[in-house]
């Protein structure tokens, strides 16, 4: 019977299959963990006296409680004591359990999301697990790839395997050519606003057709990443040539790698197989996409007018980021702008976004921070000189981490600032009490910065 890749993968990882009683037990190939979410559950290991089963299996760094700006003798000033704890907790856990960790002293510490693959730990036909709601982003190479919470951390960590539940599959097609200045981002907003924030709840996304075959890896991820924000927990894209180019030479990449590829290869969904839901958009109709509203759902075109309300809840959203239904969103005055995040902190991210700033100056009281997802991207870029045009163009170059995606380690923003964000989560006070986010590409980021309003990049010269 043909199958999905999601099958596929599924079925190479049952270790007891799911009943009318139980849910499957599921091995786990790859447990990624950082600081928020892993000191209760290895307080819990510890008072029970066990062990963690593949601590080689096992990879951690800090990202979510780390400054992005280093004092000159090199210390670093976290925002609160406990955020130094948690993380000093983290480095002491997995130095006791034996877990390869990249700290402060690894070039490859960064956004857990961002790190996985640089390592090439993250891989085709596993399955990946994280204490973090975004590791959907690693469905990027054709894995299955989720987030847990901390009890189920505790549960990896001690036997390698998760009790789950299979979820129906809904496959995402996008077939044509984008449009000029139409980036990953946009297509994944546009793909939330078309399904709606809960319209892959119970589901396991595949992204399929001629869009997502063409796009890069840094761009597969930044689509990835935010399957979690349209409800579902994993998105995958069947592993290419792009994948097995991405991957080759990477710290953890096979051995055998060409044999690799072929088994790999033959993860794709098979001709035939049938989903539980399929939706279609066309390339053509997507446009450069921002938020407006209080989810990523509230998603419209930047050329386009701000949807009414249909609800209470879209009619206070409206209320709390001071949109005007039937208006513009172009021209809306910006307080800050934040290039970063596991959904756009890549090299492809920073160039696009260095592309619209070069020779351009950010405008005054706009506050604009550049923050690479990892240590690799940050020698990267800075081998690339793109620093020195975001630097040269006033706004602030900084040390890896989540940043101000979620406003937990300094960086946020102030009660009432519009924020223009490349994050994925708009939610009220997400990037500090009352600060009001919108959510777009590096590229309307960029131009946002330059312009200090929210404006179509596509205007700007130099742009696409
Ligand atoms: C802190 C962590 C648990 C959380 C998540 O699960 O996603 C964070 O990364 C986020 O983006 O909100
Ligand atoms: S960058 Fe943001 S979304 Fe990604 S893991 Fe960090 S806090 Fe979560």
């Amino acid at each position: 019977m043909p199958k999905t890749l999601f099958d596929k993968i599924w079925d190479r990882h049952i270790v007891v299959p799911e009943s009318s009683a139980h849910p499957a037990t599921l091995y786990i190939d790859l447990h990624l963990i950082h600081e928020v979410t892993s000191p209760q559950a290895f307080t819990v290991l510890r008072d029970r006296g066990l062990k963690v089963r593949r601590p080689d299996r096992t990879l951690a760094t800090v990202d979510h409680s780390t400054p992005t700006l280093k004092n000159a003798d090199g210390s670093r000033p976290f925002v609160t004591e406990q955020a130094e704890k948690q993380v000093d907790r983290l480095l002491a856990n997995t130095k006791e359990y034996g877990i390869e960790t990249h700290g402060f002293d690894s070039d490859y510490r960064g956004i857990v999301h961002v790190m996985g693959p640089e390592l090439g730990a993250t891989q085709p036909g596993m399955t990946i697990v994280c204490g973090d709601s975004h590791t959907s982003t690693h469905g990027a190479f054709g894995a299955i790839a989720f987030g847990i919470g901390t009890t189920q951390v505790g549960h990896v960590l001690a036997n390698q395997c998760l009790l789950m539940h299979k979820p129906k599959t809904m496959a995402i097609h996008v077939d044509g050519d984008l449009s000029d200045g139409v980036s990953a981002k946009d297509v994944i907003l546009a793909i939330i606003a078309e399904i709606g924030v809960g319209g892959g709840t119970g589901y396991a996304l595949e992204y399929r057709g001629s869009v997502f075959e063409e796009m890069s890896m840094e761009g597969r991820m930044t689509v990835c990443n935010m399957s979690i924000e349209a409800g579902a927990r994993c998105g995958l894209i069947a592993p290419d040539a792009t994948t097995f180019n991405y991957l080759r030479g990477r710290k953890f990449a096979p051995d055998n790698f060409e044999d690799a590829c072929e088994d790999w290869a033959s993860l794709a969904t098979d001709d035939g197989a049938s989903y539980d839901k399929e939706v279609h958009l066309r390339a053509e109709d997507i446009r450069p996409m921002v938020t407006y509203g209080t989810h990523p759902g509230m998603a419209m075109p930047i050329d386009g007018m701000v949807p009414a309300a249909t609800d209470d809840a879209e009619e206070k959203a409206l209320g709390y980021m001071a949109m005007t239904a039937g208006g513009p969103i172009t021209g809306a005055k910006v307080n800050r702008v934040f290039i970063g995040s596991c959904t756009n902190s890549r090299m492809d991210d920073l160039r696009s976004a260095a592309r619209i700033m070069k020779g351009r100056k950010v405008v005054d009281g706009v506050t604009t921070i550049v923050v690479p997802g990892s240590e690799q991207i940050k020698i990267e870029a800075e081998a690339e000189g793109l620093h020195d045009i975001f630097t040269a163009a006033g706004a602030e170059w900084r040390e890896p981490g989540c940043s101000m995606c979620i406003a937990m380690n300094g960086d946020k923003a102030l009660p009432g600032e519009l924020v223009v964000s490349t994050s994925n989560r708009n939610f009220a006070g997400r990037q500090g009490p009352g600060a009001r986010t919108v959510l777009a590409s590096p590229e309307t980021a960029a131009a946002a910065a330059v312009m200090g309003v929210i404006t179509d990049a596509r205007t700007l010269k130099g742009a696409a």
